[in-house]
């Protein structure tokens, strides 16, 4: 039986590894983490992550062919492939601080596998990581091999948050890069049959180790930079009257440039865009690369402009100041369907908002409060340490409140704010919720999900990102 180990049970150790299990019922595959607390979560009946479809698939695999397991030497030590799938977050401090992803975790990781091992295995690179840093990978690994043979595989994943499991079971293509050596093309022929059990072969691409590397990067940067591209143009729409989505739809129209990925929004989140373009902006420094690597550092700038830009309308509006205001927060996860939290445009819309002394409260269907105090009340180089590694324990927010409700939020508040598209804001009854407001009651809707024309109609003086402006905000300055 073949066995697969996977190092980090996190938002792509966890679904992966499920569906590579419930796909393949004759492999064995064991998640280990370090992080014990999630080892638990995975084998209870609260999982660590929600995503929609994951508790079906792990329900049926696990304690059959899937285990989740503290153990991760011993589970690496009985491996054929291992899977690394740690953190990989930008560096907050030393050589390429702010930009380089921080390999830490993987290089412990690479250190411990070839600690343990005592057969030949297949190391597949899972996280995101730099490129060449297979090679480096490889030294780590051939330096203390102890005479065991060890073939590097580069498998970066593709899978966004909230549509895990489908974008797993039906991928758009798997990439497997290798040595092009025979071993090398041997290893990417064992991870293929892996894949090969539901992916038809022609979408399982098969490329040399930094091609896949640049690849992951490549795509990230281009999705990003799409929606970078759309939030530029929002802004033009609110400068002319032109409607942003109207732009996103006749554009879209046109099958070279396609019609996904062209919502506007208060700003992209999530950990993966702003750390993989930081981490290809000083790959490009560091080849000398100074013209490529401004060209992608000006898709993170706009993405901060946007969301200064969300904060600077809400303020301007509401007669310049927010202060003892209470402001409602419509969703704080970075995209609908999903808890998490890393880099969501929320945390930088309501420090913005804090900052000008408002009262927030914030209400999410999936992320508690714990965690959304945590957030705001964190510096960012805590954030992104795993939570055991941690050094400062979060201290509330005192002008924050979190509410399990979304017309709970809005009592007796001025605004609202709609920071993640959250299907459930589209069907509330605003007019009950405009009923409970001060007035004038103002909603900025930072993800275009309310019907702005209904919404105006009721009473409410609506902003709603790339949309003609509401004569309240026509002549106010769109920077204040
Ligand atoms: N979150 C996402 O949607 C996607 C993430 N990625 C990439 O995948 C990688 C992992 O991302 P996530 O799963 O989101 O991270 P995560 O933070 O949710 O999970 C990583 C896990 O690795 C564990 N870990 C760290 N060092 C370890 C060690 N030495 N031994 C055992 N466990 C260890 C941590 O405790 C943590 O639970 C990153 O490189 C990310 O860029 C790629 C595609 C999608
Ligand atoms: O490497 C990763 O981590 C992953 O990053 C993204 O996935 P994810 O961040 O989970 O979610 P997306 O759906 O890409 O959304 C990212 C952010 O962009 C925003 N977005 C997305 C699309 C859009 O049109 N407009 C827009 O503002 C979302 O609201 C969200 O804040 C990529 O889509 C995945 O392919 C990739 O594997």
């Amino acid at each position: 039986m073949v066995k697969i180990c996977c190092i980090g049970a996190g938002y792509v150790g966890g679904p992966t590894m499920a569906v590579i299990a419930m796909k393949c019922p004759e492999i064995e595959v064991v998640v280990v983490d370090i992080f014990e607390p999630r080892i638990l979560a995975w084998n209870s009946d609260h999982l660590p992550i929600y995503e929609p479809g994951l508790e079906d698939v792990v329900k049926q695999c696990r304690g059959k062919n899937l285990f989740f397991s503290k153990d991760v030497e011993k589970h690496v030590a009985e491996a054929d492939i291992v899977f690394v799938s740690v953190n990989t977050p930008t560096k907050t401090q030393g050589l390429g601080a702010g930009k380089a992803a921080d390999l830490t975790y993987w290089e412990s990781a690479a250190r411990m596998i070839a600690d343990v091992s005592k057969s030949d295995k297949i190391v597949v690179e899972k996280s995101t990581v730099p490129v060449k840093t297979a090679e480096a990978i490889e030294k780590i690994l051939t330096h203390n091999s102890r005479g065991i043979n060890f073939q590097i595989l580069s498998n970066p994943e593709f899978l966004a948050e909230g549509t895990a499991i489908q974008d797993l079971f039906n991928p758009d293509r798997v990439l497997i890069g290798g040595r092009e050596s025979p071993e090398g093309q041997k290893a990417i022929e064992a991870l293929k049959d892996v894949y090969a059990h539901w992916v038809p072969v022609e979408r399982i691409l098969c490329t040399n180790l930094w091609s896949a590397e640049l690849s992951k990067l490549a795509a990230n940067a281009f999705l990003a930079q799409r929606i970078s591209s759309v939030n530029a143009m929002s802004a033009l729409c609110e400068a002319t009257g032109a409607d942003v989505s109207q732009v996103s739809h006749a554009i879209g129209k046109d099958t070279r440039i396609g019609p996904k990925f062209l919502n506007a929004s208060v700003g992209f989140g999530g950990s993966c865009f702003q750390k993989d373009i930081l981490n290809l902006v000083y790959i490009c420094e560091c080849n000398g690369l100074p013209e490529v690597a401004n060209y992608w550092k000006q898709v993170v700038k706009v993405n901060e402009y946007q969301k200064t830009r969300f904060v600077n309308r809400v303020v301007s509006s509401m007669f310049n100041t927010v202060s003892g205001k209470k402001i409602a927060i419509f969703g704080f996860a970075f995209k609908k369907d999903t808890g998490d939290t890393r880099e969501t445009p929320a945390i930088g819309v309501c420090q913005g908002l804090l900052g000008d002394k408002a009262m927030l409260s914030i209400y999410d269907p999936q992320v508690p409060q714990e965690q959304i105090q945590r957030d705001l009340s964190m510096h960012k180089s805590e954030l992104d340490k795993p939570p055991h590694l941690r050094a400062v324990s979060p201290i509330a927010v005192e002008q924050v409140s979190c509410v399990w409700d979304a017309y709970e939020a809005t009592k007796g508040a001025h605004g609202i704010c709609i920071l993640t598209e959250w299907d459930e804001f589209k069907t509330l009854d605003y007019q009950k919720i405009y009923d409970d407001m001060q007035k004038p009651a103002f909603v900025f809707d930072g993800r275009n999900v309310v019907d702005v024309d209904q919404l105006r109609q009721i009473g409410f003086i609506v902003y709603s990102i790339g949309k003609p402006l509401d004569a309240w905000l026509k002549d106010m300055p769109a920077v204040a």
